[in-house]
């Protein structure tokens, strides 16, 4: 009786109660976890449609970079979510068995193939399920294995460089660097996991609309990311799931409609009936002999079959696109602009090549390909490649964590269990007593100990600004293929500018940046001239 009146009440005047609803959810919002003492914008202690605006904007990390200069260390994001800028903060958040774990925000960016979800190693929140199959795969991404993916590298980097000579060069057309650069990374990347480039460099387009396909899923997943519970009602919505499950829709992506096509090729038939129509499978005895990354993801199921299983094989073989070229290729970006940008720069690693030319320190001086250990010994193009990643850094935005239950000790603030918190490398990057005065500068010369001053010092200060770095991530959660994304960047971009002289297509023009959670660029346009290779002077 009294539930019925109170019910008729509500229904009376449900504006009003609507009002106070709301207003009652804003206030838990606002001094949820007891966040409200840490400052940042009013909107962003409400809600987390804030954040998602920022984000939606594609510049998110200039806001972040002005809240910390404006409030200091620690930034509100959202009613649950706060951003450290101190590096104090870094070992705490992302130290091994600090018991963080990743946020809602990275299970947005699972790939789905067949109405199937695919937990991968970039995005699974499990700390359980990550270690298993981190400790599972990791032995084909150590240094000492990188040596035998150098020449799959090698042959795509050799057709790279032919392909530019001959549509750019060549012709004198202006080339879209950043995409071009794209192209590279995808078909590198294709090459090292199933020994078969997609065929971007061949065609110069972009077979399948994958890349495309790869760069929307980041727009989706950078603001969508802010309020996780959307992507169950847009992309991961549980209808659309099964439709795609009993093949009335095709909600595979094209990168594991890629995957699974290779898987095929090489292992035609299936084992288990209950995947058949879903994962290829990776049984039969045509064991591959290639040391690929699919032979190594599929020796992993074989050595740990009590983990390990075909979903899993595919899962990884698809991170490494999803999780290894756009990544690369910014990066690549990167290091060619602001060489082109800063022409001192650029000269000064054309005097380093040249004069190692010249001392007939190369293998090849046909095609000016470079090998991963000439390419270590290459100084001041080591200190540009790390300044590019230091001023425009891949990830865009905080790298977020779960304060484990029991609370934690961040950098001398005590926060509490379940709140999100994070570091974002553009801010982090920008660290004055770190990486010095002038951290808007791009100057190489900072990561090289200076001439005159105390070596071992000067030692600990670039060790220092190392460890501060947040390009590949830090921690249990690290970049598992930096490796392999330096292996790419140190042998390409040397021996692009060994064959080339690369201009930007109008010096005047500044690129533009789309922070999609990786930060890509655009109107970056080049033109390429063929330098005559410089030959051991004997
Ligand atoms: C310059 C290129 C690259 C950059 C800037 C980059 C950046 C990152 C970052 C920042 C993370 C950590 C994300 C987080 O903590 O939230 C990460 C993780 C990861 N990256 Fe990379 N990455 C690059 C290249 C690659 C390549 C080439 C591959 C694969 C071949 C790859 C595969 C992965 C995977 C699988 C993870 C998840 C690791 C884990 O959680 O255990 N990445 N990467």
């Amino acid at each position: 009786m009294a539930a019925q009146t109170l019910l008729e009440l509500v229904l009376q005047n449900w504006p009003a109660v609507l009002g106070v609803a709301t207003v009652a959810y804003l206030l838990s919002n606002r001094f949820n976890h007891g966040l409200n003492k840490y400052p940042g914008p009013f909107l962003a202690s409400l809600t987390d449609w804030w954040r998602f605006w920022v984000v939606y904007g594609r510049r998110p990390e200039l806001e972040h970079i002005r809240l910390h200069e404006k409030h200091g260390d620690v930034v509100r994001l959202g009613p649950n979510s706060l951003s450290f800028s101190d590096p104090k903060a870094l070992k705490t958040i992302y130290g091994l068995n600090k018991g963080f774990t990743k946020s809602e925000f990275y299970p947005v960016q699972q790939a789905v193939a067949s109405g199937h979800r695919l937990p991968s190693l970039f995005s699974t929140t499990s700390e359980a399920f990550h270690a298993q199959l981190r400790r599972s795969v990791n032995s084909a991404f150590s240094m000492s294995t990188l040596i035998q993916y150098e020449p799959f590298v090698d042959s795509t980097t050799e057709l790279f460089l032919s392909q530019t000579e001959k549509l750019y060069a060549k012709t004198g057309e202006a080339c879209n660097f950043s995409r071009w650069l794209q192209f590279y990374a995808f078909d590198v990347i294709g090459e090292m996991t199933y020994s078969k480039r997609h065929g971007f460099l061949e065609e110069n387009r972009d077979i399948d609309g994958i890349i495309d396909y790869v760069a929307n899923l980041f727009d989706y997943a950078g603001p969508i990311g802010q309020i996780p519970f959307l992507d169950v009602l847009i992309l991961k919505n549980p209808i659309w799931l099964l439709l795609g499950k009993y093949g009335f829709v095709d909600g595979t992506f094209p990168v594991a409609k890629f995957a699974r096509a290779r898987m095929l090729e090489r292992y035609p038939t299936s084992s288990d009936p209950k995947t058949a129509t879903i994962l290829p499978s990776t049984e039969p005895s045509a064991e591959s002999k290639k040391p690929d990354l699919l032979s190594k993801f599929v020796q992993a199921k074989n050595d740990r079959p009590d983990f390990m299983n075909d979903s899993l094989v595919m899962t990884m073989a698809i991170s490494m696109a999803f999780a290894g070229s756009e990544t690369t290729a910014i990066s690549l970006s990167s290091v060619f602009y602001y060489l082109l940008k800063n022409p001192r720069c650029m000269e000064e690693v054309y005097r380093e090549l040249d004069s190692k030319a010249r001392e007939g320190f190369f293998g090849d001086y046909e095609n000016g390909l470079v090998t991963w250990t000439e390419s270590q010994s290459l100084p001041y193009l080591d200190a540009c490649i790390k300044e590019a990643f230091r001023v425009h850094p891949a990830p865009g935005l905080t790298l977020e964590r779960i304060v484990p239950p029991q609370g934690a000790d961040i950098a001398g603030h005590f926060v509490k269990g379940g709140t999100i918190v994070g570091c974002s490398a553009w801010v982090l990057h920008r660290r004055k007593e770190i990486f010095g005065e002038d951290v808007e500068v791009y100057r190489p010369e900072r990561w090289l100990p200076e001439p005159g001053k105390d070596k071992e010092a000067e030692e600990k200060r670039v060790k220092e600004m190392a460890g501060t770095m947040l390009h590949f991530g830090q921690g249990a959660r690290t970049c598992i293929g930096k490796n392999i994304s330096l292996l790419e960047i140190y042998k390409v971009v040397p021996s692009v500018l060994r064959r080339f002289e690369v201009r930007l297509q109008d010096p005047t023009k500044e690129w533009t940046v789309h922070n999609a959670w990786f930060v890509r660029q655009l109107n970056f346009n080049t033109t390429f001239h063929r330098r005559k290779l410089v030959k051991p002077s004997s």
